[in-house]
């Protein structure tokens, strides 16, 4: 099932955020490594009040270490707890796990002060369509809990688990709304599967990508398609892709549809290297 960011859904999804939130000392936000702004949602930090937020850097096996490496100072700089993981990484999760009992052993520790009976503290995923919400709550928990897919938008019900350590997660993940308000921001979505694919046209996803690519990773663009930085017509780079991949019509003609869907395929498996679209330097 795919998510329509229809008003309506909107309100709700933040009614269901607001209730929940009631339950819980902190949050966890989850964003996509690649885009890790761009993947956050414009409305949480006026629904989160002062509860306090550690930020999970999704997918960072698909992103630039480098450019990670960048972010997590970006949120450190200001005063937040981040870590970066591959889902599929234990040693990654062990991080999520103690950065987590880190921020509630401080929930503890104010209750404490105040002379009320210290007990775990209770957290909640945030984040928006496919970034990973339910793979996380499961690998947490150890076992499958919520229901994993591929497209955005599968996931429901909820309960609390009790994580190793010292802290319980609320089973069910808060799911909000990606912002559109900036072109390049859509861009960035579409191009790691974020928003369906029929909301943006794809040959300029595409653009942007590679265009992206030849200022920011011009060896990988070339390793996989042959395309050399200096060649800037986008026509060309289309056109040459898809006669070295045979994405060709009938007539011979290269299909720029076909040249879009496989660059894309190859973006979000990984197959153009370890890509991040966004550094924290486009953003100041
Ligand atoms: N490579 C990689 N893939 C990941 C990682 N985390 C999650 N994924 C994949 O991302 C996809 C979406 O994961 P989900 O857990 O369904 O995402 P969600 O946020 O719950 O999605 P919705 O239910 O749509 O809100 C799945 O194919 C996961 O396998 C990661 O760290 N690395």
């Amino acid at each position: 099932m795919t998510i329509q960011w229809f008003p309506g859904h909107m309100a709700k999804a933040k009614r269901e955020v607001e209730e929940n939130l009631k339950l819980v000392d902190f949050v966890v936000e989850l964003v996509d490594a690649r885009a890790p702004l761009s993947s956050q949602n414009p409305m949480l930090q006026n629904v989160l009040q002062q509860k306090p937020k550690m930020i999970v850097m999704m997918k960072k096996d698909l992103a630039d270490d480098k450019i990670s490496a960048e972010w997590l100072s970006y949120f450190h700089d200001q005063g937040m707890e981040a870590v970066a993981i591959n889902v599929n990484d234990k040693a990654d999760i062990k991080r999520v796990i103690q950065t987590a009992n880190k921020m509630g052993k401080e929930k503890m520790d104010k209750l404490k002060q105040k002379g009320i009976n210290p007990r775990p503290a209770r957290a909640m995923i945030l984040g928006i369509p496919n970034v990973g919400k339910s793979t996380l709550i499961n690998r947490l928990a150890n076992k499958k809990i919520a229901q994993i897919g591929d497209k955005p938008g599968v996931t429901k019900k909820q309960q609390w688990i009790k994580v190793k350590g010292d802290f319980e997660l609320l089973d069910t993940p808060g799911i909000l709304w990606p912002k559109f308000e900036d072109e390049m921001v859509g861009y960035r979505l579409a191009a790691i599967g974020t928003i369906k694919d029929q909301l943006l046209p794809l040959d300029d996803v595409v653009a942007f990508v590679l265009q992206y690519m030849q200022t920011h990773y011009p060896d990988q663009l070339k390793e996989r398609y042959g395309i050399d930085d200096d060649m800037d017509d986008m026509w060309e780079v289309f056109v040459s892709i898809g006669k070295k991949r045979g994405a060709l019509e009938s007539g011979g003609n290269v299909n720029f549809d076909k040249v879009a869907g496989l660059v894309l395929n190859d973006l979000r498996a990984g197959k153009l290297g370890t890509i991040t679209l966004e550094t924290p330097s486009d953003n100041t």
